[in-house]
């Protein structure tokens, strides 16, 4: 017998600056991310707060309503959009008697259920730690409350928070101190690959089909319909065939070969802890010879993904601007999901770019052709395309 999946309710503050259709996305993306950890979605709803709420967020009133609706079909989970602060998550969780979890909780309990590796463990309790450090205080209020009478400093449940804080600020050490060494095992390995072979790194938001074009350029990865099903970086070694023209026999006829990296995905407000903890294993994406960016071109928020790609490899050191920076291909797959017309304003907005179906293996022999190239040397410069260059400053 299979049993049924924890039911949740996902909310969402809509402020008066914010534009309901992008709520409604960012809502569908959030039932995205609690599908991926095992959720069943029992509802979405935009809550209309012209001002945040310091102790519940989004307001005593709307939140009373919710779970009395919420606790007449099951629903144990609330799952909210917006960062909180710990105690606002005490103060939500009080009220309507749900478990609440905050948008960065989510995401860390994916990566938590999905790390295999002792580095993808270390790296995802670390920040594991950095988010629950602040939020210790929010958690231990409770025992404040219990603690020391008239004249007395602190109390038990002071004194609680304390031996708290220096149990996850060891631990933090711990981990940092791990993780610097397994960098260094990493970059001894990088140091032994052969040499004279590329490394490229698949980049791009989570479930663009990375792991998917992995398998189109080298037999091997396994896709799946899931945000952050990849969490570790694996390197595999792609056939690119050889540039030898049989009839005039110019050319080389010496296949040719490159080690391509898949990496974790990217998301919109990708927590900060998680970027920094995963700082090693993107060393992958730091050292690559060239970046291959996926997205999902069939996506209805491909320009606001691909942003959010842009911003990543900046926060994560790879400047397209910098001199000697790695030459990328935009690669815009899953267009066999699209219209040939929608297919040709693609082309006409990314002309640069490769238009691919990794299923079906479209658009992979260009891939390749680009690949070839960097073999003999770097490719030749670029234009920079907007969604990789900062947002202007808007004028004061
Ligand atoms: N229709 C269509 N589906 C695709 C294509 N490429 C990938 N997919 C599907 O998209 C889903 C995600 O693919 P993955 O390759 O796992 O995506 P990813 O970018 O590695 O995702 P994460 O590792 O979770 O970040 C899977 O269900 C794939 O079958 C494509 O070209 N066309
Ligand atoms: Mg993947």
């Amino acid at each position: 017998m299979t049993e049924s999946l924890p039911r949740c309710l996902l909310i969402a503050r809509q402020g008066p600056e914010d534009r309901e259709d992008r709520i409604e996305d960012h809502l569908l993306e959030l039932a995205e991310l609690a599908r991926s950890c095992g959720f069943e979605v029992w509802a979405r709803r935009r809550l209309k707060r012209p001002q945040i709420a310091s102790r519940t967020f989004y307001g005593s009133g709307q939140l009373e309503a919710l779970a009395d609706e919420a606790a007449r079909q099951g629903v144990r989970h609330l799952i909210c959009d917006d960062e909180l602060s710990g105690s606002q998550v005490n103060a939500i969780e009080k009220l309507t008697n749900l478990i609440c979890l905050d948008r960065t909780g989510l995401i860390l309990s994916i990566f938590e259920q999905r790390a295999q590796t002792r580095e993808a463990k270390a790296q995802v309790e670390l920040a594991r730690c950095e988010y629950e450090l602040p939020r210790l205080k929010g958690a231990w209020t409770h025992l404040e409350r219990q603690g020391g009478g008239v004249g007395l400093r602190g109390g038990p449940g002071e004194t609680q928070i304390e031996v708290d804080r220096r149990m996850i600020r060891t631990r933090i050490s711990q981990l940092k101190r791990e993780l610097t060494h397994l960098e260094q095992v990493r970059k001894t390995q990088r140091e032994g690959r052969p040499k004279g072979m590329p490394r490229v790194a698949l980049v791009g938001y989570t479930n663009a089909g990375k792991t998917s074009l992995l398998k189109a350029l080298t037999g091997e990865g396994e896709p799946r319909d899931l945000l952050f099903a990849t969490l570790d970086t694996t390197t595999r070694k792609a056939w690119l065939g050889q540039d030898f023209d049989p009839e005039t026999g110019e050319g080389d006829a010496e296949p040719k070969h490159c080690l391509v990296a898949d990496t974790v995905g990217f998301i919109r407000k990708l927590p900060h802890q998680l970027v920094a903890a995963f700082r090693s294993t993107l060393g992958e994406v730091r050292t690559a010879d060239a970046l291959l960016v996926v997205a999902d071109a069939a996506h209805p928020d491909l320009e606001d993904h691909l942003k959010v790609v842009g911003a990543t490899l900046r926060e994560i050191g790879c400047e397209p601007e910098d001199i000697g920076a790695q030459p990328r291909l935009l690669v815009l797959n899953q267009v066999d999901r699209l219209h040939r017309p929608q297919k040709l304003e693609l082309k006409k907005r990314h002309p640069g770019a490769v238009q691919t179906c990794a299923l079906q293996g479209a658009g992979i022999g260009e891939i390749r052709g680009w690949l070839r190239e960097l073999i003999p040397g770097p490719p030749k410069p670029r234009t920079l395309e907007a969604w990789e260059l900062p947002e202007p400053v808007p004028a004061p």
